[in-house]
């Protein structure tokens, strides 16, 4: 699939600036209802299960360096990984001053890149069309997804604060019309049976059952959607899930499933694959050059062991709602 030309005029992308944020950290509580940054008052869903509400819990807590370092560099925050290979021309010299930005630049250039290779997959889409991120953290993806199509972007995180975060950026680029975040369970979303003409999990389908994933997908997208999901995923080749697997399970609190499950279940859901890209060897870059900067949070060692030992893939896989 051919990669399109952005809508918008390169001058309507995300301006190159740090961005400033109201992080009203008070509003984030248990409480079920709860005043948004907006000022308007959003109902907070109970959490399906107890360990979504773990998962709530952990990623309205989450302020890795990491994470915001880089979201720092324009103002696009994304909780996941990058691709591509490192430009070290741009990267200089070790021994410069400017050396450390230079690298949370390019790092943070990687996980942007990701993301369009996972935009590049969705398909044909309009701007009269709506869009789902599953699993939508800060909300990165999709200011990237309307930037590139200009349609509407419904985003869904378990997390209130991330949720909050997503559409006070969105309101700052001027584009809360199309781009807006709620906090939700993705396997039980607002959105109308059919409604959507394309879906994704971006490092996300690690939290939930995978048949009631696909089954929710299945259910939101227009017959001929596309659905894209970039995700870790441990190789059943190697047998079992190794200790590494077990290690970033044990990190994140998620469980990562098998290719094999992905496969069967969207199988299962009329989610037929047209493409399934090994992303491994399109990874290890970012995790060798994450690896040396000063933002290493300690679970860089299981990534890269575990993708080098084999037991480990970073896999895109896009598939037709049939
Ligand atoms: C690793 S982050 C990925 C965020 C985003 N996709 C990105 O690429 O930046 C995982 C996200 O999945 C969300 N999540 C996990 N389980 C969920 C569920 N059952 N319903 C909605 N969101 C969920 C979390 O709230 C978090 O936003
Ligand atoms: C590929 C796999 C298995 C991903 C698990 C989900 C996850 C936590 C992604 C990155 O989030 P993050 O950007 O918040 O993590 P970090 O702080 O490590 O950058
Ligand atoms: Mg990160």
């Amino acid at each position: 699939m051919g990669r399109r030309q952005p809508l918008l005029a390169p001058d309507e992308h995300l301006p190159v600036q740090p961005a400033r944020f109201l992080v009203r950290t008070d509003l984030f509580v248990t409480s079920t209802e709860l005043t948004t940054a907006q000022g308007a008052h959003a109902f907070v869903p109970s959490p399906a299960s107890p360990y979504q509400g773990d998962i709530a819990r952990y990623w309205d807590q989450e302020a890795r360096p990491v994470n915001l370092r880089l979201g720092e560099v324009d103002g696009l925050y994304h909780h996941h990984y990058g691709i591509g290979d490192v430009d070290h021309a741009a990267l200089g010299d070790a021994g410069d001053s400017g050396y450390e930005q230079r690298l949370i630049a390019e790092l943070h250039r990687l996980e942007s890149a990701q993301t369009e290779v996972l935009l590049d997959h969705l398909g044909r889409v309009g701007r009269d069309d709506m869009l789902v991120d599953a699993g939508c953290g800060r909300g990165g993806s999709m200011v990237l997804a309307h930037q590139r199509f200009g349609c509407e972007v419904r985003g869904v995180t378990l997390s209130a604060k991330q949720a909050d975060f997503a559409n006070q950026r969105a309101i700052e680029l001027g584009i809360e019309d199309h781009v807006q975040a709620r906090v939700c369970n993705m396997l039980e979303t607002p959105f109308d049976s059919g409604q959507a003409a394309a879906s994704w999990n971006n490092e996300s389908s690690m939290y939930v059952d995978l048949h009631d994933l696909f089954a929710e997908h299945a259910r939101i997208l227009a017959a001929g959607g596309r659905y894209v999901t970039i995700t870790g995923c441990w190789n059943p080749r190697y047998g079992q899930p190794s200790k590494w697997v077990s290690q970033i399970n044990a990190h994140f609190e998620c469980n990562i499933h098998s290719r094999r499950e992905y496969l069967r279940a969207m199988a299962d859901n009329r989610l037929v694959p047209q493409a399934v890209i090994d992303l491994t060897g399109a990874t290890l870059p970012y995790w060798e050059l994450r690896a040396t900067s000063s933002l290493v949070t300690g679970i860089e060692e299981a990534f890269i062991n575990s993708y080098k030992d084999g037991s480990f893939q970073y896999l895109l896989i896009a598939a037709d709602r049939v």
